[in-house]
């Protein structure tokens, strides 16, 4: 399976961003085109522009998030189908921050998931456990909660990517083991196999993310059925969002 490096870039980006995902865009060569998809995901605001930049080289964009309808009165959202409009082929949805930030339960991720298929959208589901949950001993319950309460009903390679993103890990520099992270990817292979059939549960792909760094990428996308890595604030700079795509193993 290739693997998808993808960044996201969060609250962060103006348009002298560009610079960077023009550095972005150069350095994704054809080594690095054989070796994964490479995905930006940067705010709303400069989806548009950088769809322009991105002409061509093969850097895929993605949203953050998205509303669950097409369109309608919710004052400072924004749809599946207008990301679709302004460039985005991927949508991030459930990530951590906007379930803490803005109480998203796993019937509305469920639901943004089925938006953005409606759309024409991949949707980059996550989940992960908190700190709390995993002192706790309950880090693989928590995973099969989520995955049963947001996984789409339907879903294919094409439209679905899972992102296994522990709570603690974003942004503190703090990674699982790699044996605890073989042990959570696999429990979400069996449950993907379990939902979809083994024809798409196989083939959808995983993601790791929380705290991958250069440094790092190596040893965690090496790991078995880690299928990639979603990358928060070393996607910022090309240097390093790069080196991790270079990590990625050959498929
Ligand atoms: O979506 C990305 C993740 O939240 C990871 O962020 P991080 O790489 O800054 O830890």
């Amino acid at each position: 399976m290739k693997p998808l490096i993808a960044g996201n870039w969060k609250m962060n980006g103006t348009a002298a961003s560009g610079r960077e995902f023009d550095l972005m865009t150069s350095g994704y060569d054809a080594d690095l085109q054989a070796r994964c998809d490479l995905l930006v995901c940067p705010p709303a605001t400069l989806l548009g522009a950088f769809r322009m930049r991105a002409g061509g080289t093969g850097v895929r964009l993605g949203g953050q998030d998205c509303h669950v309808k097409p369109c309608g009165a919710h004052t400072g959202d924004i749809s599946a189908e207008m990301l679709r409009d302004a460039g985005a082929e991927f949508v991030i949805v459930g990530h951590s921050e906007r379930r803490s930030d803005h109480g998203e339960s796993d019937p509305v991720v469920k639901a943004k998931a089925m938006a953005a298929r409606r759309a024409g959208l991949v949707a980059v589901l996550c989940i992960g456990e908190t700190a709390e949950e995993r002192r706790g001993g309950r880090t693989l319950a928590v995973i099969v909660d989520q995955l049963e309460g947001s996984l789409p009903d339907e879903a294919t390679p094409e439209t679905l990517v899972v992102a296994y993103e522990p709570v603690w890990a974003i942004g503190s520099g703090l990674t699982p083991t790699v044996d605890d992270v073989a042990e959570v990817h696999d429990l979400i292979r069996g449950k993907l196999v379990d939902r979809y059939g083994a024809a798409i549960g196989d083939r959808i792909r995983i993601l790791y993310g929380g705290s991958v760094k250069p440094s790092n990428a190596a040893e965690l996308l090496a790991v078995e059925n880690v299928d990639g890595a979603l990358v928060g604030g070393a996607s910022l700079t090309a240097a390093d969002f790069l080196a991790i795509a270079a990590a990625a193993p050959r498929g």
